[in-house]
């Protein structure tokens, strides 16, 4: 990925937002959207159209936020899986993502005289999906798992967490973090990067979204506020950007979770919510995702070579997709890693498994 042409922000915001409209799937749409314009100028006629705006909007939104889990339980063993009866959409779902468990003698094969580079979720990858996002604790099991796997192969953790608390999680010293969704990555290992902050310097940190501080502090202040009076909802800071999770919200008020939610962005436009798994996540508007962090880290490591690397992204969550594009199979639209080269093609490497 090129980033000498400057930074990933998006100067105007509301055109991208607004050319966005009608394409992205309501789940990944800004929905700070105003088409007209927001400024409370106008007459009747654009009221009701804004109105219409804003129910169509936080439908959107409550449509995203229902289908938001709807991921069935299956027992994967190697190769194998057991799947209880299927909906239709969930095979067609199936048929186009294979199971990389499935292939991973092919994923071995294809891995002969390569280097592997490992990329790591945390939330329902790493650790259980709980109740209480504060207690997403990792089995020492896991930690050994990730502690080895980090010692034969370049290994991150790429999380929506913010950096701090997936480290505080992680606890392992060896490995790249990208927290934020990416927007928050340190290159190096937390020794050397602590070494580095008690010199006052801050090496290894990419952060494109540091303009962005001043407005997610102050997003997550109002989100705290407003959903304090919603029984079960709660908001956590990620630094870069802001969960407002809804998991232990009684269904018949995931509505005005979404209403609240859409309100509070409209005065700030250059903010948008996605949603993950029970949770809405609250970001700035800016070309970057896990995705486009997977490729930055790449690049630093020196591993931006795909005749020489497999990258291999375990991810549960639709923002792990984003990072599946930049290696998928023929899904590379923006990432440079197959950009880059154009290649034949060749058999399916696809790594980011489907483990639930
Ligand atoms: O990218 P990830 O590391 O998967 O982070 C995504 C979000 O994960 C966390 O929320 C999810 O896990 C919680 C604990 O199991 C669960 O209670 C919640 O419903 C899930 O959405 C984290 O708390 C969020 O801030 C992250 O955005």
């Amino acid at each position: 990925m090129d980033l000498s042409n400057g930074s990933p922000v998006i100067s105007d915001p509301m055109s991208m937002s607004q050319s966005l409209m009608g394409v992205l799937p309501s789940n990944m749409m800004p929905f700070s959207v105003r088409p007209g314009g927001y400024s409370g100028a106008g007459g009747a006629g654009v009221n009701v159209s804004r109105r219409k705006i804003e129910e169509v909007l936080v439908s959107g939104l409550l449509d995203a936020m229902k289908s938001s889990s709807p991921r069935k339980k299956h027992n994967v063993v190697f190769g194998e899986e057991n799947l209880p009866e299927e909906d239709p959409a969930y095979s067609t779902w199936m048929a186009k993502c294979p199971s990389a468990l499935a292939s991973f003698k092919q994923i071995v094969a294809s891995a002969q005289g390569k280097k592997i580079a490992v990329f790591l979720d945390y939330d329902g990858t790493l650790s259980p999906i709980v109740d209480d996002p504060e207690k997403a604790v990792m089995s020492p099991v896991m930690r050994a798992a990730v502690r080895n796997v980090a010692k034969y192969f370049p290994a991150a953790i790429v999380s929506g967490r913010s950096r701090k608390k997936v480290l505080e999680f992680v606890k392992l010293k060896e490995l790249c973090y990208a927290g934020s969704h990416g927007m928050d990555i340190m290159t190096s290992s937390s020794a050397h990067y602590e070494r580095n902050a008690e010199k006052g310097k801050e090496a290894n940190l990419f952060q494109p979204a540091r303009d962005f501080l001043p407005m997610i502090d102050e997003v997550s202040k109002v989100l705290l506020e407003v959903t304090s009076r919603i029984e079960g909802a709660s908001v956590e800071d990620n630094k870069f950007c802001v969960s407002v999770h809804y998991r232990n919200v009684d269904e018949k008020d995931w509505e005005l979770v979404a209403r609240l939610v859409n309100e509070v962005l409209e005065d700030f436009p250059r903010l948008k919510v996605t949603n993950g798994r029970m949770v809405l996540e609250v970001r700035p508007v800016i070309d970057w995702d896990k995705g486009k962090a997977v490729e930055f880290l790449l690049q630093s490591l020196g591993l931006s070579d795909s005749e020489k690397v497999i990258p291999i992204y375990i991810g549960d969550d639709r923002t792990d997709e984003d990072a599946f594009k930049c290696f998928g199979r023929g899904t590379a639209d923006t990432g440079y890693w197959s950009r880059r080269r154009p290649r034949k093609p060749r058999p399916s490497t696809r790594s980011g498994t489907r483990l639930k």
